[in-house]
């Protein structure tokens, strides 16, 4: 898509460039035109159809007012925010708003049949009078070309009606012989009874093959090319060619060929060759021919009657996949080419063509999300779009210039099938197909800026009957023979070599121009390419971690496992343990009671002998099997015993240890009693001698008292004695003490 984006860079240089080009062209045109007294001059005609927003879009917010219809030949442009343009707007590089012009605008309520009337009408006229057409839809993927060009079965479009209208003129002069076939590019051939033969098995093969699809996959995709049928209610394009009087309506009679097929990834292929082929075979590639006056044709050419009118015609072989901006693109260029030949008393008087091409989108990748196969076709379909630009460009320079720069038609199928179209064979238009979208406003502007410079390509249309391949470059070289005829030889030799050089310059800055091309799309494939580089790896790295998650975890549920399963195996083999030693017992047991059992041996048979011996013999090796497991068990049991023997000892240490400490502390702990209880005597002995001394006191005092008192008291001698005696010796034994307590008590009674 980058096509335009190649082409014109700067919009307001370019606008002054073209109006500068335009002026020196028309001017240069103008001269060259007054000599051409039967030829028609005019620019190409460019329409505008702008497709409506569908739901999914308004619901997106794509409605942003990008697109705004000014009248019948003018609409602008707005750069939403976010764009490319509005970026480059507000770092002062371009500009946000544009406006462009164009023959016809159709806005998005134009019905199918105002858009057929009002381009294609007039061409359709020219096909029907014997001169040839060519329109083309252009436009960035999913602006609505295949709906433009092919339509709906309750809608058609362009294509159907261009059909329809063509019968209704023939109608009642239709060739019935198949005699007389499209033969090289502009000329017919007729054909053997064989040959004749043979046309018409190829002819009911396709015809055949198409019917049948038509009413297997009736209502789907392929149904939009369904020629529409006659007791269709729509009958208004009808007679819009009937009644159209300058159509001229001689006698003779009509042969109607038509072909229809793709460039697909630079491959063209028949579009009608019949289904069962294409399941088992490969597609047969067509070959582009040369008729040997520079015209290119595809040989592939089909005979169609009134009859086939209501066939349905399906795309369903055309390459179509579905991109992240549509479901249902075309990744291939479409062409359907009718040839009307007028047959006259056995001669073909004229032969006509009309070809309706739908371009595929021109798209960018990265926009699109395409990789692997879908790169490959975009890249092609850019290519092939890329050399469209490159040859409307130069045709449109070439017309200010008089030293013609080489077009470069044979770069590509497409431009080479368009190359005698732009050569003056004909009449070619452009509808130019385009989205109001936000988010697809920078693709929709380089798409009318290539439409600005295809509406200034001057087309010189030349009557029939003075037509030659390359009119216009023909009468160039003519006039450039005659002045040179007249010139010295010396100014001749002087004039080759300014033309040398000249040339030598333009080829430097074609290749120059080229390697740009070139490495501007190098450089975008390689974005792409780094892009989906980083998104793989971004893939790689989250799928890593989730590996590594996975991985974690089921590490995790095998320890586990393996855990369960050590377990399990350990309960088993006690089992096993277990189990052995008791058959080790019972065949002991059993050997015991053989030996003493005499009378056994004596009455079994041998062959109970032999499988007793089998047996024992199978027994003991169980059981020597059973000795060395014991063995290893009995060494194990020891050395845990011995391991046991030592815990033991050691926890026995501890706990005489433990109760040695424990006697230790209790005796302490008796002391300690003791001495407190000691302490509690010796401070009751204070208290009670306290009291004593207290008691001693008052009685002193009261003896005292009895002294000095005329009445005599009988002195208590028991009672000083003791006194005496508990003051003297405080160490003597507690009787004293006891003693003591018991005087206190009586003392207090
Ligand atoms: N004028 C219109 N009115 C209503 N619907 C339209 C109109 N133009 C296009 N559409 C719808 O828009 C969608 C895209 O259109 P279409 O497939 O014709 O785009 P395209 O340009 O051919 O895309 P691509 O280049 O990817 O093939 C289709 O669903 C079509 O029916």
């Amino acid at each position: 898509m980058s096509l335009a984006n190649d082409l014109i860079n700067d919009e307001s240089v370019n606008h002054q460039l073209m109006d500068m080009d335009m002026t020196l062209a028309q001017t240069t045109t103008t001269e060259k035109v007054q000599e051409l007294s039967d030829s028609e001059l005019q620019t190409m005609s460019v329409y505008l159809r702008v497709r409506p927003f569908s739901k999914e879009e308004l619901g997106n917010c794509e409605d942003q007012e990008c697109v705004v219809i000014e009248n019948e030949q003018t609409v602008t442009l707005n750069a939403p925010k976010g764009s490319a343009s509005m970026k480059s707007s507000e770092k002062g590089i371009g500009l946000s708003i544009h406006k462009f012009s164009f023959t016809q605008i159709f806005g998005p309520d134009t019905s199918q049949a105002k858009l057929y009337e009002e381009t294609v009408q007039s061409q359709m006229s020219d096909f029907l009078n014997g001169n040839n057409a060519l329109i083309f839809s252009y436009g960035v993927t999913n602006a609505g070309k295949t709906y433009t060009i092919q339509g709906s079965p309750k809608d058609p479009g362009i294509l159907p009606r261009v059909l329809d209208a063509t019968f209704q003129h023939i109608r009642g002069q239709q060739y019935e012989e198949m005699d007389v076939k499209p033969y090289l590019r502009n000329d017919a051939q007729f054909l053997t009874s064989e040959q004749v033969k043979q046309e018409k098995n190829v002819k009911a093969a396709v015809f055949a093959s198409c019917k049948e699809d038509s009413d297997t996959f009736r209502g789907s995709l392929g149904d939009a090319l369904s020629f529409r049928s006659r007791s269709s209610s729509c009958s208004s394009f009808n007679e819009s060619v009937i009644t159209d009087s300058t159509v001229r309506s001689e006698g003779g009679q009509f042969a109607l060929w038509v072909a229809f097929f793709e460039i697909y990834n630079e491959c063209v292929y028949d579009l009608l060759q019949p289904s069962l082929c294409c399941k088992s075979k490969k597609r047969a590639v067509l070959r582009v021919c040369d008729d040997g006056a520079g015209n290119a044709y595809v040989d592939q050419h089909h005979e169609f009657e009134r009859s086939q009118q209501n066939t349905a015609i399906r795309n369903k072989n055309r390459s179509l996949a579905a991109t992240k901006m549509n479901q249902c693109s075309s990744r291939s260029h479409s062409i359907f080419t009718m040839k009307l030949l007028k047959i006259d008393n056995d001669a073909v008087k004229s032969i006509s063509e009309f070809s309706l091409c739908d371009l595929a989108g021109s798209e960018r990748c990265n926009k699109t999300k395409t990789f692997g196969e879908r790169l490959k076709e975009a890249a092609n379909i850019n290519n092939s779009l890329l050399i469209l630009g490159k040859c409307i460009t130069a045709l449109r320079n070439n017309q200010g210039d008089r030293l013609k720069s080489c077009i470069p038609f044979r770069e590509s199928k497409l431009t080479k099938l368009f190359q005698s179209f732009f050569c003056g064979k004909g009449k070619a238009s452009m509808i130019v197909n385009i989205n109001q979208c936000a988010s697809t406003y920078d693709e929709t502007l380089h798409v009318m800026k290539f439409s600005a410079v295809a509406k200034q390509v001057v087309q010189v249309i030349p009557e029939k009957s003075a037509l030659s391949p390359c009119l216009f470059e023909e009468l160039l070289d003519d006039e450039d023979e005659a002045d040179v005829s007249l010139m010295p030889q010396n100014e001749l030799l002087s004039v080759i070599e300014s033309l040398k050089i000249k040339l030598l310059a333009e080829r430097r800055k074609n290749l120059v121009q080229e390697m740009e091309i070139r490495k501007e799309m190098g450089d975008a494939m390689m974005q792409q390419i780094i892009e989906s580089e980083e998104l793989r790896s971004r893939e790689i790295e989250e799928l890593k971690e989730s590996y590594q998650e996975k991985l974690e975890n089921t590490f995790e549920m095998y320890k586990e496992a393996i855990k369960e399963h050590a377990y399990q195996s350990a309960m088993r083999n006690l089992e096993d343990d277990y189990e052995l030693m008791r058959r080790l017992e019972s065949v002991e047991g059993r050997g015991r009671s053989f030996e003493t059992t005499d009378q056994w041996t004596q009455t079994s048979s041998d062959r109970e002998t032999e499988a007793a011996d089998d047996r024992c013999k199978r027994l003991c090796k169980e059981k020597s099997a059973l000795e060395t497991m014991c063995e290893s068990k009995q060494q194990l049991i020891m050395s845990l015993e011995k391991s046991l023997k030592d815990l033991t000892a050691g926890h026995q240490w501890l706990t005489n240890s433990l109760s040695e400490k424990t006697q230790e502390a209790e005796t302490l702990r008796r002391e300690a009693e003791d001495m407190s209880k000691s302490l509690e005597d010796v401070l009751l002995q204070n208290i009670e001698k306290d009291k004593e001394i207290e008691s001693l006191k008052e009685q002193l005092e009261r003896q005292s008292v009895v002294k000095t008192s005329p009445v005599q008291l009988k002195p208590k001698r028991g009672l000083l004695a003791n006194i005496k005696e508990a003051v003297t010796s405080p160490r003597n034994s507690c009787s004293p003490a006891r003693s003591l307590r018991k005087n206190a008590k009586a003392a207090k009674r």
